[in-house]
């Protein structure tokens, strides 16, 4: 029997494949573990599986000691796991994607409507009591047929809203590293442009990118100028990709039309100025919250750390 430190709490399901095999330390409470907590409780372990609220690095690799032999965040983003430090110490850190792409694909979507339907500010009218009543001019919004999606980062989670939009008759560019599969582009009438023609065109821009130092303030006030001013920025990656205080300020001044945010730079803090907009739909980082995506997450995670504590090659091993 190995030890098994599980940073916050999962699904049952997720617990108990690990609890068959394994002696399972779980932290339960609804607070996220304090530091000092998580540091304490690590030692010894032959397996974490985290949370993305946890910070992995180092110090947490050291306190656990040598025998660690894999992290398993359950989460596809791994921006609060230090992968060089974990492959110094040859710890296998290993994360959660494909899992969860439609369900942030969902939300993604969610946002795009959302904002460019102005469906926050309409249900903030009703709750507040303020009279309204239907007019011809009233909360317009903008139409999606026939506009431009650019996405931002065309993975998994990209193609899936990708596929979205044509549902929703709109023409897709994306930007990404590298070319996606030619018969996926054909199918979604994707092409590829490079960021400032992106930025150019686009209706709505949706990002999907990964966080890391080569796309933090990826788009920030030079971005958002370039944006047209009835366009609309979407992100459901991770916050400091897109500078909010750039953002706030664009959302103001009218530079661009609206936006909506499932990701913060600080969480759960929200930039005090985007709270007085109207233009900007904001949801608490909901991506893959459906009980069926975070059951299919955790369970994920759990049979990496299992694979690797057998000996195995786990599934979804980050490279
Ligand atoms: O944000 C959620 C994830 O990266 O899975």
């Amino acid at each position: 029997m190995s030890k098994v430190v599980v940073t916050g709490r999962i699904p049952e399901a997720a617990l108990e494949l690990l609890r068959a095999e394994h002696d399972v330390d779980a932290w339960d409470g609804s607070e996220s573990i304090g530091r000092d907590e998580l540091l304490a409780r690590v030692a010894g372990a032959d397996a974490v599986v985290s949370l993305l609220t946890e910070r992995i690095d180092g110090e947490l690799l050291d306190a656990a000691g040598p025998q660690l032999k894999v992290v398993a965040n359950v989460a596809v983003g791994y921006d609060n796991i230090d992968v060089p430090a974990c492959r110094e110490r040859g710890v296998i850190a290993t994360n959660t994607p494909g899992v969860l792409t439609e369900a942030t694909a969902d939300i993604a979507f969610g946002l795009i409507l959302m904002a460019t339907r102005r469906l926050g500010e309409g249900e903030r009218l009703i709750r507040s009591g303020a009279a309204w009543k239907w007019g011809m001019f009233f909360l317009l919004g903008s139409g999606l047929q026939g506009k431009t999606l650019g996405i931002v980062g065309m993975g998994g989670i990209g193609q899936a809203t990708a596929s979205r939009a044509k549902a929703f008759g709109m023409e897709v560019v994306y930007q990404s590293r590298s070319e996606i599969d030619p018969a996926i582009a054909a199918e979604l009438g994707a092409r590829r442009v490079d960021l400032d023609e992106l930025l150019e065109i686009s209706d709505v821009v949706s990002v999907h990118c990964p966080y890391g130092p080569a796309t933090h303030h990826l788009i920030g006030d030079e971005q958002l100028a370039a944006m047209k001013e009835t366009a609309y920025l979407v992100n459901t990656a991770r916050g400091p990709i897109v500078d909010e205080a750039a953002l706030a300020a664009a959302l103001r001044a009218g530079l661009i039309a609206g936006a909506g945010l499932d990701v913060f730079e600080k969480e759960p803090t929200v930039h005090p100025d985007l709270l007085e907009l109207e233009n900007v739909a904001l949801v608490p980082h909901l991506g893959s919250a459906t009980v069926e995506t975070r059951t299919a997450m955790a369970t994920l995670a759990a049979d990496n750390a299992l694979a690797v504590l057998a000996g195995e090659q786990p599934p979804t091993q980050i490279s």
